[in-house]
């Protein structure tokens, strides 16, 4: 299983410190949603400069126009980009389109699907994204009683490809390889560790154990 980090810090310099401490542990460098709001999409470019032997992840999160912002993405160097699992059909036919275009990745980001999530991945798989990330954002994550294991039951259930988001941690990250995810992905449990470095470099030993 490979580990994807979510660089969800605000600014260039900082995501580029925290890539510089993780980048030898790690599969996937993931621009956090605020990180390209904040700082543009030109620093999809300066990660993809300072790590050219890593795949680079926009998490753009697009929610209409899939084609026009999927290519933006790839013209600046992403390897993969986000659509929304929840938008129109014809925005993940689109940024399919801009995957074939440029040869990358398309992942189908299924938060705020909670109700008929299985069915909705079923159906987005088929529209011709790589793989679906299986997600709990962090406003999910902060409500009293949040726990992973729903998003691996229906990683299990669902029968395609997909990536687990949502609090990843070293006491998690164990289940989410059992339950066949292609990707786990970890923010917090990385950026906000005392020691960026060592916590992706004890996440990837267990999930690839
Ligand atoms: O996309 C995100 C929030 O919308 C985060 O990048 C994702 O949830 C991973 O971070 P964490 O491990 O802290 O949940």
């Amino acid at each position: 299983m490979q580990l994807q980090v979510a660089l969800d810090v605000l600014d260039l310099p900082s995501a580029l410190t925290l890539a510089d401490q993780v980048s030898e542990h790690v599969d996937i460098l993931e621009l956090g949603t605020p990180l390209v709001k904040s700082a543009g999409i030109g620093a999809v470019s300066a990660i993809k400069a300072a790590h050219p032997d890593k795949l680079v992840f926009a998490d753009l999160k697009t929610a209409d126009a899939g084609e026009l912002e999927a290519g933006l993405a790839f013209e600046a160097g992403a390897d993969l980009v986000t659509v929304m699992g929840a938008v129109d059909d014809d925005t993940i036919r689109g940024a399919v389109a801009a995957g074939r275009k440029y040869g990358k990745q398309v992942v189908a980001d299924m938060i705020s699907v909670v109700d008929g999530r299985v069915a909705r991945i079923r159906e987005v798989a088929k529209l011709g994204v790589s793989f679906v990330e299986i997600h709990a954002g962090l406003d999910e994550q902060a409500r009293p009683g949040y726990s992973i294991d729903q998003l691996l039951e229906d990683g299990r259930l669902a029968g395609v490809p997909f990536s687990i988001a949502g609090g990843v941690k070293v006491d998690t990250i164990g289940s989410v390889r059992e339950a066949g995810a292609k990707v786990a992905v970890a923010g917090g449990a990385i950026y906000n560790a005392p020691d960026p470095g060592a916590a992706a470099a004890e996440l990837k030993k267990r999930a690839t154990r």
